[in-house]
C-alpha cells in the first residue's frame, strides 16, 4: 500500500496547536508533531487528533483475536496486551491503563468502559464495520476517537450472504446433518431456483452492492431499497431502488445488509412480515436486531417466511433453546460473515494503521465520531486553526466573570465559495478557545460540539463571500459573544456584542480588531488592551514599566477613531507582567481601562 508522509514544519507549529489538537493527553505524550498522512486508497478524507512525539510506548488493549498482520503492525509502536473474553468487569479494570482498545464485535464498548478509563483511553478501533457494540455518544463525551476498518471484510460479508443464500435455497444444512444421521431423503430436501428470482437487498451500501452484483450473475432480478443510496450507483449495476414497501412486498429472497441503528432496529416486525410475499426466503448478514426474533418465529411457522438463514443474532451467542435456531426451515452461522483468512488479516491491518495513526496524532480516514477534513484542506488550514483557538479564548477573557457565555457567532470572510470552505476544524477551536478557560473539561476535535451543548453555549456560523482573489482560504475571522458584559467596555462592538476579529499575515495569526477599535498584535504571548485618550507617548510611558521588569514587547498597535480621541492600544508581551506592573500601567492618567489576556 502506497503511503506518502508529509510532515510539516515542527517548529513553526504552534506548541498551544499540537496541544490544543491532542486527545486528553497523559504523561506519557509529549507533543511535538503534527503529521499529515496520505493513504494510497481511494477517498482521502481525514482529521487530525493528536500530535504526539512519544517518551515512552503506549498501551494498546487487544480485547479479541486480530490478524497477526495487524499485531506485527501494532508491536512495532506500542505495547500490545491480547486479553480476550475479558468479563466487562475486567474490561473495566484493565482500561485504566490503556491508550487504546481494540475490539471486533463480540466486545460491549459501554459507557462505563469510558468512565473507568479516566480520561487515558484514546481510541476505540473496531476491527470491521458494525459499531453498533460502541457507545458512540459516550466515546464523543469523553473525547475518546471510534475508528473501524470500512472495508477489508466487505466482499467476505457479501461472499457470506451469497453462500447462505443458495445453501437456504438448496436445504444444505438440513441434508447434509440428514445424510451424516444415516439418512437419504432426496424428496425432502427439494429445493428452489434462484434463476428469474426477485431478490430484495435492503442497504445498499458496501456489502448489498457486492451481493447484488453476485447474485445478478446468478441470473436474479435484483431490487434494492436504501433511504441513502444514490439511484446512478444503482442502475449503474442495473439495480433498481425502490421503496421499502415495494422491496418487500414483490421480493422471493431479502437480504438485510443496513447497520443497526435505532432507525433499522426490528424493521422487520409482525407488521412488515404481514406485507410480505408469502413463502419469501430471508438471509440476515447485517445484525440480529433489524429482525424482531420473535415475529420472525411467528412467520416461519404460518408460512409467511418460507425459509431464513441467520449469521447474527440480537444476542450473540444466541440461546442454544432458542425456538429461531432450532426452526427446521432457518440456518444458522455464528457471524461468521467477515471471518475469511484474506478478511481477518485485511481487516487487521486497517484497524492496526489506524490506531497506531490515531496515536500518532495522525490523521484518521475512518473516524466514526469526529469530522473527517482532507489533509491537504488541513495543512491550508492550519494558521487559521491557531487563529480560530485563540480568537476564542480571547473573546471569553473579555467576558465579566468569564462564564454565562450562550451565544457565539463566529464570521468567516473569504473569497472562496461558501462549499469550498470546510469550517468544522476552526468551529471545532474556536469552541475549545472558548470553553477550556472556563471548564476543567478538555476539547477536541470529537468532543467540541458536544461540550458546548452540554455548556448550553450555541454557536452559529455566517460566511461572507468577498470578491478578489480565493488563493488564500480566508480574509477574516470574526468572534462575537452576546448578551455578555465585558471587563473591557472597548471590546464591545456598537451592535452590542463583545466582538473580537483576527486574520492571517504571513503564515502568523494577527488580532486586527477589538469591538469598533481596529488594531495589529500578532497573536503570539499575551496581549494587554488598553483604552485610553489618543495623545503623544503613551506608547512610551507602558512600554517603559514593561520594560523595567524585563517584559519583553513584540507588538504594539494602536487603534484610534480618530486623532486624538479614543484609542485602543494593543500590546503584545512574550512574558507575564506582575501584578504590580499591570496595576502601574493602569494607573497612567490616560488609560481609561485595561485589560491582560493570556492567549
Ligand atoms: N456478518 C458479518 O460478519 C458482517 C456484518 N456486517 C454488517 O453489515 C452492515 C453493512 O456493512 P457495509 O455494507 O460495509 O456498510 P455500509 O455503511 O457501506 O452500508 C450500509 C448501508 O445501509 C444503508 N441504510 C442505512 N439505513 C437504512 C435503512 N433504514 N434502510 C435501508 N438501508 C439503510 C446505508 O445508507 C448504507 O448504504 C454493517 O453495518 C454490519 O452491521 C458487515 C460486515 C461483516
Ligand atoms: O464487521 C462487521 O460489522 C462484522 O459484523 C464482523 O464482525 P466480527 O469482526 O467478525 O466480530
Amino acid at each position: 500500500m502506497a503511503t506518502s508522509t508529509t510532515s510539516l514544519n515542527v517548529p513553526s507549529l504552534n506548541p498551544k496547536l499540537s496541544s490544543s489538537l491532542s486527545i486528553s493527553s497523559t504523561p506519557q505524550f509529549s507533543v511535538s508533531s503534527l503529521n499529515l498522512r496520505t493513504h494510497g486508497r481511494g477517498t482521502r478524507r481525514f482529521i487530525v487528533l493528536a500530535t504526539a512525539g512519544l517518551d515512552a510506548k503506549p498501551t494498546v488493549l487487544v480485547a479479541e483475536k486480530l490478524g497477526a498482520a495487524g499485531l506485527d503492525l501494532l508491536k512495532e509502536f506500542a505495547n500490545v496486551d491480547c486479553s480476550y473474553n475479558l468479563s466487562p468487569e475486567e474490561l473495566n479494570t484493565k482500561i485504566s491503563l490503556c491508550d487504546a482498545l481494540i475490539v471486533r464485535s463480540g466486545t460491549k464498548v459501554s459507557r462505563e468502559v469510558f468512565e473507568s478509563s479516566g480520561g487515558r483511553l484514546k481510541v476505540v478501533g473496531r476491527a470491521g464495520v458494525g459499531i453498533d457494540n460502541v457507545d458512540l455518544a459516550a466515546a464523543t463525551e469523553h473525547g475518546c476517537l471510534v475508528v473501524n476498518a470500512p472495508t477489508a471484510n466487505t466482499v467476505a460479508a457479501a461472499e457470506h450472504g451469497i453462500a447462505l443464500l443458495a445453501a437456504m435455497a438448496r436445504n444444505v444444512a438440513q441434508a447434509d446433518a440428514s445424510v451424516k444421521a444415516g439418512k437419504w431423503l432426496r424428496n425432502k430436501y427439494v429445493g428452489v431456483s434462484l434463476v428469474g428470482k426477485t431478490l430484495a437487498v435492503m442497504g445498499f451500501g458496501k456489502v448489498g452492492t457486492e451481493v447484488a452484483r453476485r447474485a445478478k450473475g446468478l441470473g436474479m432480478h435484483v431490487i434494492a431499497h436504501d433511504p441513502y443510496a444514490p439511484a446512478d450507483r444503482a442502475r449503474a449495476i442495473g439495480v433498481e431502488l425502490v421503496t421499502f414497501d415495494e422491496a418487500i412486498a414483490t421480493a422471493d429472497f431479502i437480504s438485510l445488509h443496513m447497520p443497526l441503528t435505532p432507525t433499522t432496529s426490528k424493521m422487520l416486525n409482525d407488521e412488515t412480515f404481514g406485507k410480505m410475499k408469502k413463502g419469501v426466503r430471508i438471509v440476515n448478514v447485517a445484525r440480529g436486531g433489524v429482525i424482531d426474533e420473535e415475529a420472525l418465529v411467528r412467520a416461519l411457522d404460518s408460512g409467511i417466511v418460507a425459509q431464513a438463514a441467520l449469521d447474527v443474532f440480537t444476542k450473540e451467542p444466541p440461546s442454544p433453546e432458542s425456538k429461531l435456531v432450532q426452526h427446521e426451515n432457518v440456518i444458522v452461522t455464528p457471524h461468521l460473515g467477515a471471518s475469511t483468512v484474506e478478511a481477518q488479516e485485511g481487516v487487521a491491518i486497517e484497524i492496526a494503521e489506524a490506531v497506531v495513526g490515531a496515536l500518532k496524532g495522525e490523521l484518521a480516514a475512518t473516524a466514526v465520531n469526529a469530522p473527517m477534513v482532507p489533509a491537504e484542506v488541513l495543512s491550508e488550514l492550519k494558521p487559521y486553526v491557531i487563529l480560530a483557538e485563540k480568537l476564542g479564548r480571547l473573546a471569553v477573557q473579555l467576558v465579566t466573570g468569564g462564564s454565562g457565555v450562550k451565544s457565539v457567532k463566529v464570521t468567516y470572510a473569504s473569497a472562496r465559495a461558501p462549499d469550498d470552505l470546510d469550517t468544522r476544524v476552526l468551529r471545532a477551536m474556536i469552541t475549545k478557545g472558548i470553553i477550556e478557560p472556563i471548564s476543567s473539561v478538555f476539547v477536541n476535535l470529537v468532543n467540541a460540539d458536544f461540550a458546548a451543548k452540554q455548556r448550553g453555549v450555541r454557536i452559529t456560523e455566517e460566511r461572507i463571500v468577498l470578491d478578489g482573489s480565493p488563493e488564500a482560504p480566508l480574509e477574516s475571522i470574526q468572534v462575537q459573544i452576546a448578551n455578555v458584559e465585558s471587563k473591557f467596555a472597548s471590546a464591545i462592538s456598537d451592535t452590542g456584542e463583545i466582538r473580537v476579529e483576527g486574520r492571517v499575515k504571513d503564515g502568523v495569526p494577527h488580532l486586527t480588531r477589538v469591538g469598533s477599535f481596529e488594531v495589529d498584535v500578532s497573536l503570539e504571548g499575551s496581549i494587554i488592551l488598553c483604552r485610553q485618550v489618543d495623545q503623544p507617548g503613551m506608547i512610551g510611558k507602558v512600554g517603559s514599566i514593561l520594560g523595567q521588569e524585563n517584559v519583553n514587547v513584540s507588538f504594539m498597535s494602536v487603534g484610534r477613531i480618530a486623532p486624538r480621541k479614543q484609542a485602543v492600544m494593543a500590546i503584545g508581551v512574550d512574558d507575564q507582567p506582575s501584578k504590580q506592573s499591570l496595576q502601574r500601567i493602569g494607573e497612567i492618567p490616560a488609560i481609561e481601562e485595561f485589560v491582560f489576556l493570556k492567549l
